[in-house]
Parts: structure tokens; C-alpha cells; sequence
């Protein structure tokens, strides 16, 4: 496929995004059906449909409309590039421009920010003056972090493996296992290094958070929100101990068996927690704000009503976790979100819950080239 056709495709799959159809489910439909494109045809098409989604509105604005070939216009003007080599009207590219489309637009700035309007005063309430360039980063594509698995290999040694395999990184600030996949980010999946367990898929605000949990060999620890499980993985690496894993979906767990095997940690699915634990991890659901570079369309989605249903599920977590804990545990509460009534103010409603908790260490890191938004609070029983 040449590049402009590869437009030509995200601009049809965005319209199919717009009347209602999930991007990922859209890509996987036209790729099943077009087995002439090649694996670098398909992720350009990937690229160009998220790069659009991230800026959604912006991309609108500034291609004059709300189709995916405006959006795809507007994209290009955003990134630079001149819409007369994308819409040249050859072969499978987008037909040429009007005149009309032809004409330069302005991009308002409520557009600019490329959130839902109702969200903007929630954003200035929670970051103020970093409002602005939060949602600017949430327009641009994510690093892809490694999480080196200490119980087979540590940083350094987990770079070596995955040079050898001509995947290059840098070491990440944001946490001692963590790693930035600087060249060649395709292949992980792949790698020798990924299918022997010495890397796992995890971004490093998650590794940072699990850093900062007070775990100690022989803890009797408890994921209870585990879902796929990338934070009982983390903490069973960092003990050596066995981690218990629970879900409300327990579904959810079900490539946990064969990714613990992988990294060679000791993870015990459980459906109903048997108290007292010494530490109950809640990675609860959440708006997903600070994670909205990799999963753009939640942003879009997030509506008040759904951000409401989120924030009693995050309180019902925290009290039904409260009640597992051993005198002197500790409750971890954690977010992917950056926005405030997700993360201090639900510690704060829950410690006038919980007279019986104290507060401790809690950290919100907000998204950028290190990694994603994310929040982490510790209480501890009393
Ligand atoms: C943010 S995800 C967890 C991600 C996971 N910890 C990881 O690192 O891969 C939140 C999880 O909470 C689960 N969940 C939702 N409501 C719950 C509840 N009331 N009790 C326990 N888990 C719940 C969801 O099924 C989902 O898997």
C-alpha cells in the first residue's frame, strides 16, 4: 500500500469509530479483509487511526468537519505534513481537496485541548496551572515501558537481552526495573526476552507505585482488583512471595495462570479473600485519565454519569479492602487517573469513613515521556 492509501483506510475507519464501532474491533475487521496489506501497512493504518482519536477535536477543527477524511486532513495540518501528498486523488489515496477543504482553518482553543468540555474545570480543579499541558501530553503517543523481572534477570541484564535482539532501551527514571523501549518497540511481543519472562508489558508509573508498596518477605499480600494481573506480577517480584489474586470479573485473570508461569511467580487466583492480609493492593477502576495516550477513546467516552458510577465503585473497593486487613496492614489505593475526586478525595472521604486508618505515603504522577498518569496512596490500620 502506498502511504496515502494507508489514509485512506484510517479516515474510513474513523468514520465507522464515529457511528459507533470500537477502533480496535474496526482495524481488526478491515485487516481480516484486506490480506494484500503487510504488517507495516497494518500498523501505520493503527498509527494514523490513534494519532486522529487522541486528537479527536482538534483534528475536526482543523479539517473543517466531522468525518474521518476531515479528521484525516485536519490530522495532517496538526502533524505538519502537506495534505497535497495525502490527497492526490491516485490509485487507492483520498480523492484531491475542494477548494473549500483547500482553505486553512483556525482550531479554537477549547478544541485545542482536545477534551470533552464538561472535563476541562475537573482538569483545572485537579492539576491548575499543569491543566494546560496535561492535556496537551494526552495528545501524543505513549513510551512503551519494560518492567524487568528481578526473579530471572535485573535492568542491565534485561537491556543486554533485548539488544541482543535488536530491541533498544533506555533505564527510566521513574522506577529501578523500569525501561524505555527506544528502538524497535514492535518486536517485544515477539522477543525471546518477553516469551523467557525476563521483560513484562508495563508502564513505569505502575512499576513506581509497586516500588513504593511496604512489602516484606512473608507478607500475606492480596491484589484485589488484579485484573490481568501486571501489579500481582510486580509485587511477587519484587518478594519472591506468593501473591493472591481476586477480581470482581474473575475472567478478567485468565491469562494470569500462563503470564505467572512466564515470569516464574508464585500468583494464587482466589474468589473469596480469606482476611487478615498484611497488605490489600486496590488498582481500582477509573477514569483511565492518565492513561488516555494508549486508550483515546475512553476520553471521549467519560461522561459525568459514568465518572459518578466510578467513584462509588472506588469507595465500595476501599471499604470492602478495609475489611481484610490485619491491625497494622496496610490498604494501598491506586489509580490510572490524574483526576482529583478518583484519587485524594476518595482517600479523604474514606478515611472519615475509617477512623480506625491512618494516612501515609501517596504520590500522583502526572503523564509524560517517562510514562502515564497515576496515583497511589498507602493507609494504614491502626
Ligand atoms: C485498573 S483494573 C486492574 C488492572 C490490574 N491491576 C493490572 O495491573 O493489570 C481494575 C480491575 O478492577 C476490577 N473490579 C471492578 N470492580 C471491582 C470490585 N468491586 N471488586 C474487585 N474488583 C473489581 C475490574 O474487573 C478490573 O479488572
Amino acid at each position: 500500500m502506498t502511504p496515502a492509501a494507508r489514509y485512506q483506510v484510517a479516515a474510513e475507519i474513523l468514520d465507522q469509530v464515529a457511528a459507533g464501532a470500537s477502533a480496535e474491533q474496526a482495524l481488526t475487521r478491515w485487516a481480516r479483509a484486506s490480506r494484500y496489506a503487510g504488517s507495516k501497512d497494518r500498523a501505520a493504518i493503527r498509527d494514523h487511526v490513534f494519532d486522529a482519536l487522541r486528537m479527536w477535536r482538534s483534528a475536526a477543527a482543523a479539517g473543517g468537519g466531522e468525518t474521518g477524511r476531515a479528521r484525516i486532513l485536519g490530522l495532517l495540518r496538526l502533524q505538519g505534513v502537506d495534505p497535497a501528498e495525502v490527497f492526490t486523488g491516485t490509485g487507492y489515496a483520498p480523492p484531491t481537496l475542494t477548494p473549500e477543504e483547500a482553505a486553512p482553518r483556525d482550531v479554537p482553543e477549547a478544541d485545542a485541548r482536545d477534551l470533552p468540555d464538561w472535563l476541562w474545570p475537573v482538569f483545572r480543579d485537579a492539576l491548575g496551572e499543569k491543566a494546560g499541558p496535561v492535556a496537551q501530553s494526552l495528545r501524543s503517543r505513549a513510551p512503551v515501558s519494560l518492567r524487568a523481572n528481578l526473579l530471572k534477570t535485573d535492568r542491565a541484564g534485561a537491556a543486554r537481552a533485548l539488544a541482543a535482539e535488536g530491541i533498544e532501551t533506555r533505564p527510566n527514571p521513574r522506577a529501578e526495573t523500569a525501561l524505555t523501549v527506544t528502538g524497535n518497540p514492535r518486536r517485544v511481543a515477539g522477543s525471546a526476552a518477553y516469551r523467557d519472562g525476563l521483560v513484562e508489558l508495563q508502564d513505569a508509573a505502575s512499576q513506581a507505585a509497586v516500588a513504593a508498596l511496604p512489602l516484606a518477605p512473608g507478607m500475606r499480600v492480596l491484589d484485589y482488583c488484579a485484573g490481568g494481573g501486571g501489579k500481582a506480577l510486580a509485587m511477587a517480584a519484587r518478594t519472591g512471595d506468593a501473591v493472591e489474586a481476586h477480581d470482581a470479573a474473575p475472567e478478567r485473570m485468565r491469562d494470569l495462570p500462563a503470564r505467572a508461569q512466564r515470569a516464574g511467580a508464585d500468583i494464587r487466583p482466589v474468589t473469596r479473600p480469606e482476611p487478615p492480609y498484611d497488605l490489600v493492593l486496590c488498582d481500582a477502576p477509573c477514569s483511565g485519565s492518565g492513561t488516555w495516550r494508549r486508550a483515546p477513546e475512553a476520553k471521549w467516552r467519560l461522561d459525568p454519569q459514568r465518572l459518578e458510577a466510578l467513584l462509588a465503585t472506588q469507595g465500595a473497593i476501599l471499604n470492602a479492602a478495609a475489611a481484610l486487613l490485619a491491625p497494622g496492614g496496610v490498604l494501598a489505593y491506586a489509580t490510572c487517573s490524574v483526576l482529583t475526586p478518583e484519587n485524594d478525595a476518595q482517600i479523604d472521604a474514606f478515611l472519615e469513613r475509617h477512623p480506625d486508618f491512618a494516612a501515609g505515603d501517596k504520590r500522583l504522577m502526572l503523564p509524560d515521556d517517562d510514562g502515564d498518569g497515576f496515583f497511589h496512596a498507602l493507609l494504614t490500620r491502626v
